[in-house]
């Protein structure tokens, strides 16, 4: 079952500067960051309960976010949704029809399992699913 909107996330061009503007400009607390390298990806994390924001840029100039900023200077990259049953929700939504950009959820930030829907299921936005690891984060 989906329980929460986990985080949104911001493809972000020059990652210091991102970082800087959210806690400099907009003063939000700044949780640190995580390169998660299955996913090709240096991440940024804000809380803002009862979500978060993640700034996403690429891991060692490549990956999803490199080749998403070739074509564009920045923008809103995905939404994600928090899932207590990772492998029952991707049943149920493949079940429906929803094409996922993998077969099985894989390492994300946090420690946690994660999953992409292609945004071509979901009217144009890409869709995280995730589901925290045992001990939380
Ligand atoms: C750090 C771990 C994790 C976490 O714990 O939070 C993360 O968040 S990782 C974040 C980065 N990882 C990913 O994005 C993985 C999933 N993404 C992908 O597999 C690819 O980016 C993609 C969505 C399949 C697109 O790749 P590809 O098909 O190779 O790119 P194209 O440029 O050819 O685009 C095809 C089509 O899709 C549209 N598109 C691309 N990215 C997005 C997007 N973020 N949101 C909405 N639409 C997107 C693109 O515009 C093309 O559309 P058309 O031109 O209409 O065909
Ligand atoms: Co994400």
């Amino acid at each position: 079952m989906i329980t929460a909107l986990d985080h949104i996330a911001i493809a972000v061009p020059d990652f210091e500067a991102a970082i800087k503007r959210f806690m400099e400009d907009f003063g939000l607390e700044f949780k640190g960051t995580e390169d998660v390298a299955e996913a090709k990806t240096s991440t940024a994390f804000f809380p803002l309960p009862p979500t978060q924001i993640e700034l996403v840029h690429p891991l060692n100039g490549e990956g999803p976010i490199a080749k998403y900023l070739e074509k564009k200077p920045g923008g809103l990259h995905h939404i994600c949704f928090r899932s207590d049953n990772i492998v029952e929700d991707v049943e149920r939504l493949k079940a429906k029809g929803y094409q996922f950009l993998s077969d099985a959820p894989g390492p994300g930030a946090h420690g946690c399992k994660v999953i992409f829907i292609h945004p071509k299921s979901c009217d144009g936005v890409l869709i995280e699913i995730n589901q925290p690891a045992a001990d939380g984060h």
